[in-house]
């Protein structure tokens, strides 16, 4: 039989684990803002998601997924798809009370609080630039089952002609990523709850089937991570208690079970005994075991299932190397594995079609794969697995890989040879007993105040930028803007009393893809929104060739903002890690190598701001902790390139200039080690929401260098009261020096109002001050 004419309770030939749901002009951000501001009804936001809904169905569809069967997966989310869960799960916290209002208001109370609820904590989901809403667990978190939207979804795609396969969080990572609620008790850890929660996962799975739907897909990325609360073979043993019981539920569809975002190689074999219908694996990032591939146990083990083989990289905006792809789909249909082709995880990670660039330079364009191109290929390769010939589309990706390799710029002699010559000398700084000496000339105070750099980015600046780039005011307008926002900015800061003062990051449209549209190596997109949180996006650059830097990037900004005040002006640039990490990177060589280049570039941009006058250079790289691989065996390495690239950048700094750095979402004691190895004379952390836990390890760990945990919580509009700040300098200041301890919000302000933060730093500034005068 061949793939095309599976039975039909088999899952199709060609699947994705998830596609883009913002839309693909950001219509989900403009509906749910305008619901939000009240400009728009309930029933008109569900009109508006139910359209996007039908029209990503139909798009996958006529990209070559099949109608029938459950191939097209139903990833819609309004927010985030672990709130998602939440909801289905019935797990609404305490803390948010009677909630009274429809489902999706009680869903967005959630999401983004309100004046009586702080919203569910943010945090990185895995090693991406997403975030999720963290659920909240305790002994007596409630757990019923609320299938009704996933029901409605998969009906409403039945309306529309296509048997949709419904995604959900599985079990064991929802548990894993939910942290133990305030009013848990001591060591209460969210995962014991897991049979309760398995149970009602199987009256969602019951619903699901009595709605009619063949197949149900449930994603455990806790099964490749190193980082969660449980070591990996745990994870596993967990997992295999969950599907037990899933598997074993009379009522329900057939159940893929996938392991995005890493190697699942360990697992696989222990996987294919589960008693459920597929299994996924990550194959661009991770392997099947060659031992039991190789022994035809691995086979023998999926004789009863399907294997959905994750060979398009859903992480990238490359090509794939089709020949390549087919040819390890190839060996696992020789093997005996009944294959599916697929995508390593969810395109909600990729933007949603190349096709949408019009100013894209054409020969790069063609090296491209967004979305919809990789749900194409996703759709070639089965076909060539089924027997038709897919050789001229080989061809035509050989070509394509084999231009791209020959392109200007993509290797840039002197580029190479400059980073070839970078040697550990340029990553090394005198010491820091030498720094702090040359330093006291800044005469920075014990307890010194600053920001992170981004003031407010207000509706009128975002404006003043869309009619400068669609050519409606001139350059000169422009800057012009741009300079009084910043003189503002900094007659705000002298009025309010901080000692260490920013330019306000107004010129930037975000922090990584301004530095990419200034550097060479980058090309930037129109339309490649990819999903940060909730309504926000990000447009992450194309990291392409050989990074170098044609002319200074931020130097006039800085040099400006310095010229209009006596206090310092902290120069501001994003670090290489946080660069790579929040672009798509060329995956022709190793991560190291480019983000060394990258470093060198801003080196010298480095050297530009003091040149210019600048004392001080903050260098961001609030994603060191999130590029960390999930797998503890690569760790090391990658530790080893990201901190040596940050000291390639800042080495070439004088004893007297001195270094900032700045990480937020980071589990600060988890890398603590990788801080310190960074070498910054001070670091900003963020610390508010945990009330300055992190405090604690930096003690016990001798931390000798400048610090400023976060005081204020930039993530709500709350204004943090000067008792409430004076506190949580207090806790530090317990532990830290005065003249080591720094005050400062716990990130930038970029997505706050003027109001608030004009309210919230004048507290900080009266909070530091009290707390100087205790000393
Ligand atoms: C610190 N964070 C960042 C991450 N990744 C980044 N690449 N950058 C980051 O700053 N990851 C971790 C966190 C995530 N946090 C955020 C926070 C805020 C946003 C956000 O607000 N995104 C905006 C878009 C920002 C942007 O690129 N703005 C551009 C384009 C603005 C735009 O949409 N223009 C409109 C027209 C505007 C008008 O006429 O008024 C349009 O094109 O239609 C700019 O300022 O020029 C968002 O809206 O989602 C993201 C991640
Ligand atoms: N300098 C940046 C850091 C954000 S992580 C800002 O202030 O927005
Ligand atoms: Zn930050």
């Amino acid at each position: 039989m061949t793939a095309t004419e599976q039975p039909a309770s088999q899952l199709p030939p060609a699947t994705i684990l998830g596609y883009p749901r913002i839309g693909r002009r950001r219509e989900l951000k403009r509906a749910v803002e305008a619901f939000w501001a009240g400009r728009l009804s309930e029933d008109e936001l569900v009109a508006t998601a139910a359209d996007l809904r039908a029209a990503t169905r139909a798009r996958l569809v006529g990209l070559g997924l099949t109608a029938e069967g459950g191939a097209v997966p139903e990833s819609f989310s309004f927010y985030d798809q672990v709130l998602d869960a939440t909801l289905a799960l019935g797990a609404i916290p305490a803390r948010f009370g009677e909630q009274t209002g429809s489902d999706l208001a009680t869903y967005f109370t959630l999401a983004r609080g309100d004046s009586e609820h702080q919203p569910l904590e943010m945090t990185k989901w895995f090693d991406t630039n997403y975030h999720y809403s963290v659920p909240e667990i305790d002994e007596r978190t409630p757990f019923a089952a609320r299938p009704d939207s996933l029901v409605a979804q998969y009906r409403e795609a039945r309306e529309q002609g296509i048997e949709t396969r419904p995604v959900l969080v599985g079990p064991v990572t929802y548990l894993l990523l939910a942290k133990a609620s305030d009013d848990a008790g001591n060591g209460f850890d969210p995962i014991s709850r897991l049979d309760e929660v398995t149970a009602v996962y199987a009256e969602i799975l019951r619903a699901l089937a009595a709605a009619g739907a063949s197949w149900v897909q449930l994603d455990e990325p806790a099964l490749v991570s190193d980082s969660l609360r449980v070591p990996r073979t745990e994870v596993l043993t967990l997992v295999e208690r969950a599907y037990a019981a899933l598997g074993g539920a009379v009522e329900r569809p057939r159940i893929l079970l996938t392991a995005p975002y890493g190697d699942s190689a360990a697992a696989a074999t222990r996987l294919a005994a589960l008693p459920i219908d597929a299994v996924h694996a990550d194959l661009v990032r991770g392997d099947l075991p060659a031992a039991a591939l190789a022994d035809g146990s691995l086979a023998a083990a999926l004789a009863d299932k399907q294997f959905v083989a994750g060979v398009v990289d859903g992480r990238n905006i490359w090509r794939t190397d089709l020949r390549a792809a087919f040819e390890t789909l190839g060996a696992l249909q020789a093997a005996g594995i009944n294959v599916v082709v697929g995508t390593s995880n969810s395109l909600q990670h990729v933007p949603h079609d190349v096709s949408d660039e019009t100013k894209l330079d054409a020969r790069l364009k063609s090296w491209l794969a967004f979305a919809d191109q990789k749900v194409e290929q996703v759709a070639v390769l089965a076909k060539g697995l089924a027997g038709e010939s897919i050789e001229q589309d080989l061809a035509e990706v050989d070509r394509v890989l084999a231009d791209r390799d020959a392109a200007p710029g993509v290797h840039v002699d002197e580029i190479r040879a400059r980073v070839a010559a970078a040697g550990e000398p340029d990553r090394n700084r005198v010491t820091e007993g030498e720094r702090r000496d040359a330093q006291r000339t800044l005469n920075i105070p014990q307890l010194a105040t600053t920001t992170i750099g981004s003031f407010p980015q207000t509706p009128e600046i975002r404006k003043a930028r869309a009619s400068f780039v669609r050519g409606e005011i001139d350059t000169a307008a422009y800057e012009g803007f741009l300079r009084d926002e910043i003189a503002s900015v900094i007659r705000l800061q002298e009025e309010i009393g901080l000692d260490v003062l920013v330019h306000g990051e107004a010129e930037r449209n975000d922090m990584v893809q301004y530095f990419a549209e200034l550097l060479d190596g980058f090309a930037v997109t129109e339309h490649g929104w990819v999903q940060s949180y909730g309504s926000r996006a990000t447009r992450p650059s194309i990291l392409w060739g050989d990074v170098s830097r044609p002319a200074p990037m931020t130097v006039r900004w800085s040099e400006y903002a310095q010229s209009l005040t006596d206090k310092p002006v902290k120069g501001m640039l994003t670090g290489p890690v946080t660069i790579l990490a929040w672009s798509f990177v060329r995956d022709d060589q190793p991560l190291g190598d480019t983000a060394s280049q990258v470093a060198l570039a801003l080196r010298d941009e480095i050297a530009d701001l003091v040149d210019a006058g600048i004392g001080i250079v903050q260098v961001d790289e609030p994603a060191l902790r999130e590029l960390l691989p999930l797998d503890r065996a690569r760790q090391a390495a990658y530790l080893d390139w990201s901190v040596g690239s940050f000291r390639l950048a800042t080495g070439g700094a004088g004893a007297g200039v001195q270094i900032h750095t700045h990480l937020c979402y980071s589990e600060f004691g988890e890398i603590i080690e990788a801080v310190d190895g960074l070498d910054a004379d001070v670091t900003s952390i963020e610390a508010a929401r945990s009330r300055m836990d992190v405090v604690e390890p930096l003690g016990d760990h001798g931390y000798s260098r400048g610090i400023g945990p976060g005081v204020y919580d930039i993530h709500s509009p709350r204004v943090p009261g000067v008792d409430e700040q004076t506190e949580l300098i207090r806790i530090a200041a317990a532990r830290i020096p005065g003249e080591q301890l720094w005050v400062n919000p716990d990130c930038g302000l970029k997505t706050r109002g003027y109001d608030e933060t004009v309210a919230s730093l004048k507290n900080l500034v009266t909070a530091a001050k009290a707390v100087r005068a205790e000393a």
